[in-house]
């Protein structure tokens, strides 16, 4: 007799998981190699940005007071004592009657309180002398000293993704070394005596291996190292050992196929003959309702058994897989990001699974909307390459209408800390 697996929701199975997610150690890398990386430290401003008042002009410092009365008919002409480009600090001070010829980003000199642009001014007497035609107030054009962050102002929290934002905070902090949590190495292992390798020409009864070029992309994105440790026979011994010497160069294995109750499903008995605890075998959706995630205490290792169809592969992955490899990276943001969208098309059939479909999901006029792209089976391959977004059709006994609301997850998005559908 057949084994009958009981599922558990997608909210327990990914909660399972979760609870079982290993913090990686962190290590301190250039900010030239930080890029994707995730903040192990909290990143505070040791000082005030801009670090002195500055001019935001190419123009002439002045003390505004002295243009009070200058109008059109009576121009005020001031002396120009000095000329400093960004980088220099003036010399003297601007007294009275006087200006200093500066550049945008260099340092207000003294005395001065204000700035006018270049094209404000009339220059006369080769440069020496300049004329003001109307009264500058106090303070105009000054980017003052601690405008943009101040010193002891917590800017970014550990857990963070680095961006190219971030870099830029970074670097103005004079952090040339980054602290970062390292980066798990992920496993991926192929299972099916059908497979041929990418370079393969097709012959009866085979088919390229798809998913293990699928997951490694998966694998990078979500921020890993993959190891990819090549595709098996469905043969037990075989992948036993394949398996077992994996687990000992890696911090999570992936394996697609061979998980579900075939003959030749191998993973159920390899996991058995691991001593892993099996955490579920079948979860409430479709596709993917085979993902098992086995869990082996001795040395905290996840292995994730992800069904062999394409595109149950690739949602058990971006469910379940792809948030515990950000997870263990510290990475806040580790689940996908849930928009509600209008659906476009009718899906009359009930399921009493959540389904997650393959869609295109696009924001136009204020609102987002979310199209099935290719054919719903999880079986399929080509409606991958389309899809940026899986919606979640909840279980139940209803189907679905054009024009309902659904949430969408979508992929490649910034993402968020807790997990709901
Ligand atoms: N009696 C039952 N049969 C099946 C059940 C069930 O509950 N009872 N579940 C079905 C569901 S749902 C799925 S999903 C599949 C899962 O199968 P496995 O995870 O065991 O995967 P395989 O049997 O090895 O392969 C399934 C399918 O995927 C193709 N495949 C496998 N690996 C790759 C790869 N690397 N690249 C591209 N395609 C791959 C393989 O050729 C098969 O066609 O089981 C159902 N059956
Ligand atoms: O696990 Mo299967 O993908 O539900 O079709
Ligand atoms: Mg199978």
């Amino acid at each position: 007799m057949v084994e009958i697996r009981k599922p558990i929701t997608v909210q327990e199975a990914v909660s399972k998981v979760m609870a079982h997610m290993p913090l990686m150690p962190a290590e301190t890398v250039s900010i030239d190699d930080c890029d994707r990386r995730v903040l192990a430290e909290d990143i505070y401003a040791d000082h005030d940005v801009p670090p002195f008042n500055r001019s935001p002009y190419d123009g002439f410092a002045i003390i505004a007071e002295d243009t009070n009365d200058a109008s059109r008919e009576n121009p005020v002409t001031l002396k120009v004592i000095e000329e400093i480009g960004a980088g220099d600090v003036a010399g003297q001070a601007v007294g009275h009657g006087q200006a200093i010829r500066i550049m945008t980003g260099a340092a207000l000199p003294e005395g001065a309180d204000a700035i006018v642009m270049l094209e404000v001014v009339h220059e006369k007497n080769n440069g020496k002398e300049i004329e003001i035609k109307r009264r500058i107030k106090t303070f105009d054009n000054i980017s003052w000293k601690g405008e943009d962050t101040e010193k002891g102002t917590l800017l970014l929290e550990k857990g963070r993704q680095v961006t190219p934002g971030v870099k830029a905070v970074l670097a103005t902090f004079g952090y040339a070394k980054v602290k970062v949590y390292q980066q798990p190495v992920i496993g991926i292992i192929a299972t099916g005596s059908e497979l041929l390798d990418v370079s393969e020409p097709l012959v009866p009864g085979k088919i390229r291996n798809s998913n293990a070029h699928m997951m490694i992309s998966q694998v990078k994105e979500a921020g890993g190292i993959p190891e990819y440790f090549g595709q098996l026979k469905d043969d037990f011994d075989h992948s036993f050992r394949a398996v077992k010497a994996a687990l000992a160069e890696v911090d999570i294995l992936i394996t697609t196929g061979g998980v579900s109750v075939g003959d030749f499903d191998y993973l159920p008995d390899i996991y058995k003959k691991l001593g892993a605890e099996v955490l579920f075998n079948k979860v409430g959706m479709r596709p993917g309702s085979v993902t098992t995630v086995a869990y082996l205490p001795d040395s905290g290792q996840l292995l994730f058994g992800l069904s062999g169809n394409p595109s149950s592969c690739f949602v058990g992955f971006e469910l379940f897989a792809g948030p515990l490899i950000k997870g263990c990276q510290g990475l806040k943001n580790r689940f996908l990001s849930l928009a509600e969208a209008t659906l476009t098309h009718d899906f009359p059939k009930p399921n009493p699974f959540h389904r997650f479909v393959r869609s295109r999901a696009a924001f136009t006029n204020g609102q987002w909307q979310s199209s099935p792209v290719g054919l719903d089976k999880s079986n399929v391959v080509t409606s991958l390459a389309e899809a940026n977004a899986l919606m979640v059709l909840p279980g139940g006994t209803r189907g679905y209408k054009s024009g309902d609301q659904v949430n969408v997850l979508l992929l490649n998005s910034e993402g968020r800390e807790h997990f709901c559908l």
